[in-house]
């Protein structure tokens, strides 16, 4: 490819085909904020074979967000999600993907309440089960963080989406072992490896997608509106087979835990980090909850209401600063036709058909100009004078976009409300129902190898300990 007159400046590398694959893998932050210090806020790299065009300034996101006659998301997510996940691309069943789009309604708005209610239900009972200790009530124990997030937020979202399954907590343990190795593949399917070059990948996957076989799935209990939709919708396409249906739920299990289980371990884990963050936020859940000095037992019922988890605003501040600090998804558009992509009153730019536009909002995440000693954990820094703060600015122009854990525009996930909603009752649960600390270590890492999918993991996981307050042992 040749750089022609009007395009963005074009970066091959040394390495034909992979261009700069390798340092784009290995911390993407690094090698973006380099070029950008050369090339300007726009320009165009070689990665892996695919020349992609990143918009770096966050003033111009809107204009790339706005463009969506010529800049389509689906055209790369119909490609990508059926190589990872192993189902036909929608676009060959005429009108599947726009039902799909529509079913997304049943996340939020009027049918949160019910699913948030559902998850808290759940929620309380994995927890007690996972407080009870051996060595009896008030004993602590001991796990690493990430492992307790994992193991809770894994068969808590299983059940809340899927409905209670007629497998034991043994099965459960092996689905969810199995849903660690996809994973930590994950990267590799992403990058378009061939999925038989993955042999061991493969095989998990495909226990992985039987699992949702539709004949199993008939006899789970209470499923959330939203998969009963989703089987619905399947079931309309009769060439579509019983391990594609299976496939299709596969791929909602990935995007409603993948990114909620690391999520949930930065929130606990910078909470649990700044002790001015935990009793702030402590004290503001009794008081919404008019509990006051009340520490819960297990065998006490609680509830939550929306309005009431919509008052945490130091929670929700603090959960926003850990999303900030540890988010690094990528939104990446693909070019219909060929156009001009006006960025602002100066800069416009040529774009051929075919090509691909990211934003990569960790760049703004960590720029010190809107976020001030931006590797610090600030749990009140979305908030101004107790409410939350919405103004943040860039060369003193106030942004349209200042924060993106969950993408932009035609490709926002359609989860966001459910999943903060999600992480807050785990925080309350947390610090209501149990003891929890972090035992010593050293200071944690990002694992940058996953740039560009999402809420990135630690390196290594941390030790903690925990036990239940008022532990009142069940018959
Ligand atoms: C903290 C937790 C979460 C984060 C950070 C997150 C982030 C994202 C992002 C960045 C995307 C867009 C992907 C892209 O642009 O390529 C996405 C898509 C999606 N998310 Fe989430 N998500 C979270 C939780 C959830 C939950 C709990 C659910 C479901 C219950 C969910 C369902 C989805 C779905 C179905 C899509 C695909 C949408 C489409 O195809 O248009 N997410 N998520």
């Amino acid at each position: 490819r040749r750089r022609r007159e009007g395009e963005p400046p074009l970066i091959k590398g040394y390495l034909p085909f992979l261009g700069h694959a390798f340092e784009f893998g290995q911390d993407a932050l690094k090698l973006l904020t380099k070029l950008q210090n050369k090339h300007g806020d726009v320009f165009t790299v070689l990665l892996a074979g695919k020349y992609i065009t990143f918009v770096m300034d966050p003033h111009m996101y809107p204009a790339v967000v706005k463009h969506g006659r010529q800049l389509d998301f689906h055209e790369f997510s119909d490609q990508m999600a059926p190589a990872s996940f192993g189902y036909p691309p929608m676009r060959k069943f005429s009108g599947m993907g726009e039902q799909v789009q529509r079913s997304f309604r049943l996340l939020h708005g009027d049918h949160l309440p019910a699913l948030s209610k559902t998850m808290l239900r759940n929620l309380l009972q994995v927890m007690k089960h996972h407080f009870r200790s051996d060595q009896g009530p008030g004993a602590w124990q001991e796990s690493g963080l990430y492992e307790f997030c994992h193991r809770i937020m894994f068969e808590v979202s299983l059940v809340t989406i899927y409905g209670h399954q007629i497998d034991t907590r043994e099965d459960l343990e092996h689905l969810r072992d199995k849903f660690e190795k996809f994973d930590s593949m994950f990267p590799l399917l992403v990058a378009r490896v061939p999925i038989w070059l993955l042999r061991k990948t493969q095989t998990v996957r495909k226990e992985l997608i039987s699992h949702f076989h539709p004949q199993r799935m008939a006899k789970w209990d209470n499923p959330s509106e939203f998969i009963k939709h989703r089987s619905e919708i399947l079931h309309q396409y009769n060439t579509l087979g019983d391990l594609e249906h299976a496939a299709h739920h596969f791929a909602v299990l990935w995007a409603s835990v993948g990114n909620t289980i690391p999520a949930a371990f930065w929130v606990v884990y910078y909470l649990l980090s700044s002790p001015e963050a935990l009793s702030t936020v402590r004290s503001e859940i009794k008081a919404v909850l008019g509990l006051e000095d009340k520490q819960l037992s297990f065998s006490e019922d609680f509830t939550l209401t929306h309005e009431q988890l919509e008052k945490l605003t130091y929670m929700e501040s603090a959960l926003n600063e850990s999303l900030r600090l540890s988010t690094a998804s990528m939104n990446i558009r693909v070019a219909l036709e060929d156009f001009s992509l006006r960025l602002d009153a100066k800069k416009s730019f040529n774009m051929r058909k075919g090509d691909t536009i990211a934003l990569y909002p960790q760049s703004m995440h960590m720029d010190p100009d809107i976020y001030p000693e931006p590797e610090v954990y600030k749990f009140d820094r979305f908030l101004e004078d107790g409410k939350p703060r919405m103004e943040f600015l860039k060369n003193n122009k106030r942004l349209h976009y200042y924060l993106m854990p969950f993408g932009s525009g035609s490709s926002m996930c359609p989860g966001r409300f459910f999943a903060l909603a999600e992480l807050k009752q785990l925080l309350c649960v947390l610090l209501l129902y149990s003891e929890i600390e972090l035992l010593p270590h050293a200071p944690l890492k990002l694992d940058m190898s996953r740039s560009g999918l999402g809420i990135l993991p630690p390196t290594k996981d941390v030790q903690m300990r925990f036990r239940a307050c008022n532990f009142e042992p069940e018959e």
